[in-house]
């Protein structure tokens, strides 16, 4: 079948998005079998189309209680039967990852940094294509250091940035340097921020996200066990960052974006910001109301697979 053309993300390699997920690795079709060996699945051990064949979205964060809460939550926002206690970590053959299935959607941990949720990322979309999923949506939703921004506002990202604002990703293989891109998805950016309305008391907004490869010295913070720089060079870099559009730091959104682009998966990341980080380093917030923050992103992207799913206007 032809491939059908969604959307012009201007990807320079394909103008097109291919409906069945699909890897960019010449090598895995010749393997007898695929050991996803951080997930304890494989392709021989476990009939990955009968177990994932029907996902139709993704949604990872960094904590595996928080992202069983958040299957908990969607099993009763899609009205599915069962109990909610009954909702099993499909990975607790190993403590590396959570995942959880509910309905359409799965519901994945993917730890902190970028090591960590790029190794989850390559087991995933193998598992997605391995399943022969089609039509898969993915996001990250998480929390993040806010820049000039009331804490508990939500950030939907355009661009990720790395720490010198640039967006892109830098991968070291072979010795050498690959730069990847990490242009999201804007029309899914845009359905995102039409969804929000709907959580007027939440403040909403699209921006740049800074990823970083550390939360102390790398995001600025003067409260690490190491700090090189003073009060005010750490104002100036985040005055930069907030004037090359950055809105909010967090320590994933780049590899995420680069790996979904490159294998044409639509993604998006919805991050909300614990604290503004021109007013402190520090996150004294009280926990109930962490808690609240941490639901926000969670509660935008179950309105959109509801809308998704024509289960809401
Ligand atoms: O998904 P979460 O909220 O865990 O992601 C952010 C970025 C780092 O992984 C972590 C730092 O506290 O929070
Ligand atoms: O400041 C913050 C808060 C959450 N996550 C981050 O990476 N930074």
């Amino acid at each position: 079948m032809a491939p059908i053309l969604l959307n012009c993300m201007g990807n320079e390699h394909d103008d097109y998005i291919k409906t069945e997920v699909h890897v960019k690795n010449p090598h895995l079709d010749s393997m007898e079998e695929d050991i996803l060996y951080h997930f304890n699945l494989g392709t021989k051990t476990h009939d990955l189309p009968r177990m994932f064949g029907d996902v139709k979205f993704v949604c990872v964060g960094g904590s595996g209680n928080r992202m069983r809460a958040f299957a908990q939550f969607m099993h009763q926002e899609l009205g599915l039967l069962g109990d909610v206690g009954d909702i099993r970590d499909i990975c607790e053959g190993t403590d590396r990852y959570s995942m959880y299935k509910v309905g359409p959607l799965l519901s994945i941990s993917h730890g902190m940094g970028v090591p960590s949720i790029s190794i989850m990322l390559h087991e995933l979309i193998k598992l997605l294509y391995h399943a022969h999923c089609r039509d898969v949506v993915l996001f990250r939703i998480g929390t993040s250091g806010g820049i000039g921004l009331s804490p508990g506002t939500v950030v939907i990202t355009d661009h990720a940035v790395d720490s010198f604002f640039r967006p892109q990703f830098e991968q070291v293989v072979l010795g050498k340097v690959i730069v990847r891109s990490t242009e999201l998805d804007e029309g899914l950016a845009g359905e995102l921020l039409l969804c929000s309305k709907a959580f007027p008391e939440q403040p909403t907004v699209i921006g740049h996200t800074m990823c970083t490869h550390d939360f102390y010295e790398g995001q600025g913070r003067l409260d690490g066990a190491l700090c090189s720089f003073s009060t005010e060079e750490k104002l100036e870099y985040l005055s930069k960052a907030y004037d090359a559009g950055v809105r909010n730091i967090e320590m994933e959104s780049t590899v995420f974006a680069a790996m979904c682009r490159v294998c044409d998966l639509r993604a998006a990341v919805v991050c909300v910001t614990l604290l503004d980080r021109f007013q402190g380093d520090q996150i004294s917030t009280p926990h109930d109301v962490l808690v609240e923050y941490q639901q926000r992103p969670q509660c935008l992207v179950a309105r959109f697979i509801k809308k998704s799913l024509g289960l809401v206007e």
